[in-house]
């Protein structure tokens, strides 16, 4: 049986009279890319936002490989591996892609720095390698990011998060703002991520992608999850026609 990366139990999440997330359960397998989609408004961000530590539930709890994380703080999650990939902003427009990733690489490398042998430059220069050839940037490294397009710009914006070493990455609809004939190779470049000891959780309203790129798929509606399974259980339920994908 595959390992379990996440559970969630009972999550609740009240804004006021709003219930944002009502009761949620949610498993995460490990070396599978799970899929959370939903209506606008349905709670995804806010979901996810509480899986990385931005926001604390009302109720509920959130295990990560076993070990309950629910008060955990966002440095203390990306710490044991689950890790968020913000939005573009997060990348430095005016440092090269080098600089960009060697940021990323250097604050989860510089506690455990004086217990390796080889230099700490020279093991920096290897994990931004490393992480560059993982996001096909490896051409790259000299080039500020504002020159970058906005593809690689979004590749670089997940090489920023791969750097952390993540085991469980969530990722926020990481193909927004793509022309149509660039989804395709980003699927693939999703696809290539997964593995064993890493998952991804994903939000994205490109639902032809959402049924390429994931192994299970859940649906929110109105902070509930009413449906979780695989892209045809998904596509075939007609409780999930009815609230959210229609006929
Ligand atoms: N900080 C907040 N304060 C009050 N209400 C909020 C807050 N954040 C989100 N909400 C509300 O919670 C509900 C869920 O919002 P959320 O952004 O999580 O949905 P979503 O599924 O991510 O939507 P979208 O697909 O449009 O991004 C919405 O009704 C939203 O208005």
């Amino acid at each position: 049986m595959a390992e379990q990366v996440l559970s969630v139990k009972g999550l609740v999440k009240r804004f006021g009279g709003l219930v944002a997330t009502d009761y949620v359960d949610f498993d995460i397998d490990d070396n599978q890319i799970h899929a959370l989609i939903g209506p606008n408004g349905a709670g995804k961000t806010t979901f996810v936002s509480q899986l990385a530590g931005g926001l604390h539930p009302d109720d509920g709890s959130i295990s990560f490989y076993g070990s309950d994380i629910t008060r955990l703080s966002m440095a203390d999650r990306a710490h044991m591996g689950l890790v968020r990939s913000y939005q573009i902003t997060s990348i430095f427009r005016n440092l090269t892609v080098y600089e960009n990733l060697a940021i990323s690489v250097q604050s989860r490398l510089k506690s455990t720095f004086n217990f390796f042998g080889k230099s700490a430059a020279d093991r920096l220069r290897e994990e931004v390698a490393a992480v560059a050839l993982r996001i096909e940037l490896a051409d790259e490294l000299d080039t500020l990011a504002c020159h970058l397009s906005y593809g690689q710009q979004r590749q670089l914006e997940i090489g920023l998060a791969l750097a952390l070493n993540p085991r469980l990455l969530l990722l926020d609809e990481p193909m927004a703002g793509l022309s149509p004939d660039q989804v395709p190779w980003f699927v693939d470049f999703i696809k290539s991520l997964k593995g064993k000891d890493l998952s991804i959780l994903l939000i994205e309203h490109d639902m032809d992608a959402v049924f390429k790129l994931s192994d299970r798929i859940s649906v929110l509606v109105s902070g509930k999850r009413i449906f979780s399974g695989t892209p045809d259980e998904v596509k075939n339920s007609a409780e999930v026609k009815r609230a959210y994908l229609g006929d």
